[in-house]
């Protein structure tokens, strides 16, 4: 039964949600405790297995109990059918694929949502613009982003997150099956603010995490964040993005979490480097994907095409690709020139 735009408030649109790493895990978790039949894609028959057979994910959320109306399926033409909302939580170097992937199996009318951080690697295109182009201007496209570790949303703590869409009423949608007793989905119309806000934060916890890894402080931890939310304010009034989104929970929001709470792979990466392991050893101990990695080099060729100015931003970059050491990074941010902290307002 596709959503289509007629859907009766009563009924529970059916969710395929593909990709079953933590956070698509959790997110199907969260659905179908909220009463809809929900079915989970994942490419791993191992872990597929074991969440049919046990209600856990062993590899991404062990010891989590999943509700055990959750189906698992590694088959994706299974995973879609019947299918009124598919959402895609896949790493954002495996978007366009699993787009790509999904077309033919998507029921007429559904709708399709994205919990993916990041820009298309290589292209640098926004996931909207990689969305439109993969499924047609015809099929209703939501974006989900804002401050949620997997395991705590995998737990039933509290969370509060927002769904962005040019479409209001697949918007609703979306945030409706996401909304429950633990869980607040606001809504909004600003997909590019609200992706650019969940891709930059990555960039921006491997900053703090660095200073917090050397052992800066926490004025240093403070400093980072705020300048590093001037960085996502700026570069977003460039691209066009409203300023109110990038204060909330898709920017602000989002920046404190990663910035701050030790579950954040972004952060620990840094946190790694900081102390001086190399990058290879850190990503290989975190096991699971970290996206600032391909998200620094895009944000950068963003703001240059913007002629944006990013120094944070440009020293994550710099010290991901090992051109330069983390303390080499602090002093090129502590030599920059004195300057008016805002030398124009960001809200004319
Ligand atoms: N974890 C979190 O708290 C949050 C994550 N996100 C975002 O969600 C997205 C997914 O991240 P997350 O679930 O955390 O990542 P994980 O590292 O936990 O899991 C990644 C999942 O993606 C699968 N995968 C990798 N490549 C492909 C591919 N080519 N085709 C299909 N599946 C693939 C992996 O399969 P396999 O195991 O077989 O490799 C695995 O199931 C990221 O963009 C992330 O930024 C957003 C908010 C919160
Ligand atoms: O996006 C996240 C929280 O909102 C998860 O952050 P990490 O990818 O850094 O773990």
């Amino acid at each position: 039964m596709p959503i289509g735009h007629q859907l009766d408030a009563t009924t529970r649109p059916s969710v395929a949600v593909l990709g079953a790493g933590s956070w698509g895990t959790a997110l199907a978790a969260l659905i179908a405790r909220h009463g809809h039949s929900t079915v989970l894609w994942g490419r791993d028959a191992g872990t597929i297995s074991a969440i049919e057979a046990n209600g856990e994910n062993p590899r991404y959320l062990p010891g989590i109990p999943l509700p055990g109306t959750l189906r698992a399926t590694t088959a994706l033409p299974e995973a879609m059918a019947d299918a009124d909302l598919v959402l895609v939580v896949v790493p954002s170097h495996a978007f366009a694929e699993t787009l790509r992937a999904l077309a033919p199996w998507r029921e007429p009318g559904a709708g399709v949502a994205w919990a993916t951080k990041g820009f298309e690697p290589g292209s640098g295109r926004f996931l909207h613009e990689v969305a439109g182009e993969v499924l047609g201007d015809d099929v209703p496209l939501a974006v989900v982003t804002g401050p949620s570790f997997a395991k705590e949303v995998a737990e039933g703590l509290p969370t509060a997150l927002t769904v962005h869409s040019e479409d209001a009423v697949f918007c609703q949608q979306v945030a409706d099956a996401l909304h429950g007793p633990a869980f607040r989905a606001y809504t909004g119309d600003d997909m590019c603010g609200a992706e650019l806000g969940g891709a930059m934060k990555n960039v921006l916890a491997v900053a703090t995490g660095v200073a917090d890894g050397m052992g800066l402080g926490l004025n240093a931890r403070a400093g980072l964040i705020t300048r590093g939310l001037n960085e996502m304010l700026r570069l977003n009034i460039g691209i066009g993005g409203r300023p109110e989104t990038l204060m909330g929970l898709a920017g602000l929001g989002d920046l404190v979490l990663t910035c701050t709470g030790d579950l954040s792979r972004n952060r620990r990466l840094g946190l790694a480097l900081g102390r001086g392991q190399s990058i290879e050893d850190a990503v290989r101990a975190i096991g699971q994907v970290v996206e600032s990695i391909q998200t620094a080099d895009e944000v950068m060729r963003l703001a240059q095409r913007h002629g944006i100015e990013l120094p944070i931003a440009e020293n994550v970059r710099d010290v991901l690709h090992g051109d330069i050491t983390p303390a080499e990074g602090l002093r090129r941010l502590m030599a920059r020139e004195r300057k008016a902290e805002y030398p124009q307002s960001l809200f004319d």
